[in-house]
């Protein structure tokens, strides 16, 4: 009993001197978000609430204090003392310089980076960003076979074969497999991507990377580098597992570069990019096998889990919805792919209006973006926002994307999954009497951004991969439909917090069946149309 007082009592006061005595200088006369009068030590009070309750707290920002910035402190993975804004100050968020609101900040911080990366180079050189916005995004549509490949191959796996009965298997485990060797297929090519090493290690690291990460945001700033051998020893273990698959390819490739013939048909993936990138850079740490091997590990952190997460999510709302809605889709997807001989292009993917509403409609009821735009303020004289508060350098500013994200006004039967809600609004926008240019119908789609619709972040520092992620996920789930019976769920698996993000239910399991005569051809070949 005694034990237990005592470590609650150093836990209490703990936090305390967290909360009161280091950190960065607090903006001043703002609300506390959980606090209530009367509180003794209301600012630690709230942390505490807060943490238990974090849609509690958002929602209470949003409602409560509708014009005006709140303090709302956080315990926990992704957590901090957040400086909530309004709403109304989203765009002024969004298109904010990095160099004066920053994200990348806050997830080297938020995950502790600096400790659980040993390459500390990709962090300060983060060219990757660059190659997902261009070459990545541009060679979606050419990628798209070897996605399809891909995805014939990671279903059969892990979903099975068998036509007769059905087969009860877990979501997010089995689909997180599939989207692993998908992405892989792009970022390293063949044989690396089905290498269970490889991909045993990005999928162990990226579930350490988090207790690592939490576990040393309770160890006290100072102690950090003496603690982290320690607390990270696990984590760093699997980033070693991967890299050992990945480092023969990559010095492989280097010896090719720098010898073969310039003319000869390159690979054509992620980490053949990043080669040229870091030889045309003329910078040598650029092309250390070792930050190579870093840059491909933090690209399958970045991707993997937040795809997985989507698609569990996806897959939970359609077989807990109605057959009717999966009919639907069937429909949809088979018409298309019978008019191109199963086979997947650019433009094919963007005629699937109602596969891709179902992305959408899945991303805004069950985002893990509750808190959005999370940025810190790295300008040193600090930020002054429209709804006029000053918030001083080292802060870090959000607003309550939940909160928007299920308000009726903006969303009506905010509370449901609606599938097809914007094919509705896209036509209306089509055919209705407002002008074309006021809003642009490709606008509500999966990955178009907005200040009411944050899955994919909004403005300068949104996604970069995001036009890759729908791609991917629109081709994998149309591969289901299309070979796959589903059973329905009658209720849909409850998901849960982890610190300010939201998760699937990741113990939910659904019984699939292949299907005897697939509806439509699905290839894994194209005809060149880019
Ligand atoms: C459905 C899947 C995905 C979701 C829901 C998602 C969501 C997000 C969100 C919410 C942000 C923060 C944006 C902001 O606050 O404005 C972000 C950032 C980022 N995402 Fe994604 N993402 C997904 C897939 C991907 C993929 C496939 C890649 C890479 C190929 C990627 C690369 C990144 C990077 C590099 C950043 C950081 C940008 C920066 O440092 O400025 N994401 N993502």
């Amino acid at each position: 009993m005694s034990v237990i007082l005592i470590s609650t009592g150093l836990f209490f006061a703990y936090v305390i001197f967290r909360a009161y005595f280091t950190g960065p200088r607090l903006p001043k006369g703002l609300a506390i978000i959980g606090a209530k009068k009367g509180d003794w030590f209301p600012f630690w009070q709230a942390t505490w609430r807060n943490s238990f309750n974090v849609a509690g707290g958002v929602m209470q920002a949003y409602k409560e204090y509708k014009d005006k910035a709140v303090i709302m402190p956080v315990m926990g993975l992704g957590a901090a003392t957040l400086i909530m804004l309004p709403q109304s100050d989203s765009s002024f968020i969004s298109d904010q310089d990095p160099r004066v609101l920053n994200l990348r900040e806050v997830i080297i911080d938020g995950l502790h980076y600096r400790y659980t990366l040993s390459d500390k180079y990709v962090l300060t050189h983060p060219l990757h960003k660059k190659l997902i916005t261009t070459t990545l995004t541009n060679q979606v549509g050419p990628l798209l076979p070897e996605l399809a490949d891909e995805t014939i191959v990671g279903f059969e796996s892990q979903w099975g074969n068998d036509t007769d009965t059905f087969r009860e298997i877990s979501v997010w485990d089995t689909v997180g497999r599939v989207i692993g060797s998908a992405t892989n297929r792009v970022f390293v090519g063949l044989p690396c991507c089905r290498d269970p090493k490889l991909l045993d290690g990005g999928y162990a690291y990226a579930r350490s990377l988090p207790v690592s990460a939490t576990l040393l945001g309770w160890v006290w700033e100072p102690a950090r580098p003496l603690m982290a051998p320690l607390i990270t020893l696990q984590t760093r273990m699997y980033e070693r597992h991967f890299a050992q698959v990945l480092l023969p390819e990559i010095e492989r490739r280097l010896r090719e570069y720098d010898t073969a013939d310039k003319s000869k048909k390159k690979k054509n993936d992620f980490l053949q990019w990043s080669i040229e990138q870091a030889k045309e850079s003329g910078d040598p740490e650029m092309w250390k096998p070792r930050t190579l091997a870093s840059r491909i590990l933090l690209m399958n952190m970045v991707s993997i889990h937040t795809s997985s997460l989507t698609f569990t999510n996806v897959l939970l709302d359609l077989v807990s919805s109605k057959p009717e809605y999966i009919e639907e889709l069937r429909t949809e997807v088979a018409t298309m792919l019978n008019e191109t001989g199963g086979v997947w292009t650019k433009a094919t993917l963007a005629k699937l209006v109602k596969l891709d509403s179902v992305f959408r409609e899945s991303a805004r009821l069950n985002t893990s973006v509750a808190v959005g735009l999370r940025r810190k303020i790295i300008a040193p004289e600090g930020i002054t926002t429209p709804s006029g508060v000053h918030v001083p350098y080292g802060n870090v500013v959000a607003v309550p994307s939940f909160a928007v994200l299920t308000d009726e006004k903006i969303y009506p039967d905010a509370d449901k999954f609606v599938p097809f809600r914007f094919v509705d609004q896209r036509r209306e926008i089509n055919t209705g009497d407002r002008p074309k240019d006021h809003t642009d119908s490709s606008r509500l789609s999966f990955y178009a951004t907005s200040i009411n619709y944050l899955a994919f972040g909004n403005g300068r520092q949104a996604c970069p991969g995001r036009f890759f992620a729908a791609s991917e996920l629109k081709l994998m789930l149309a591969y289901i439909l299309m070979n796959f019976d589903l059973e329905m769920l009658n209720v849909r698996p409850k998901g849960k917090w982890i610190g300010v993000l939201r998760t699937p239910a990741t113990g939910a399991s659904i019984r699939v069946r292949k299907k005897k005569n697939p509806l439509a051809q699905f290839s894994s070949f194209s005809f060149d149309e880019e």
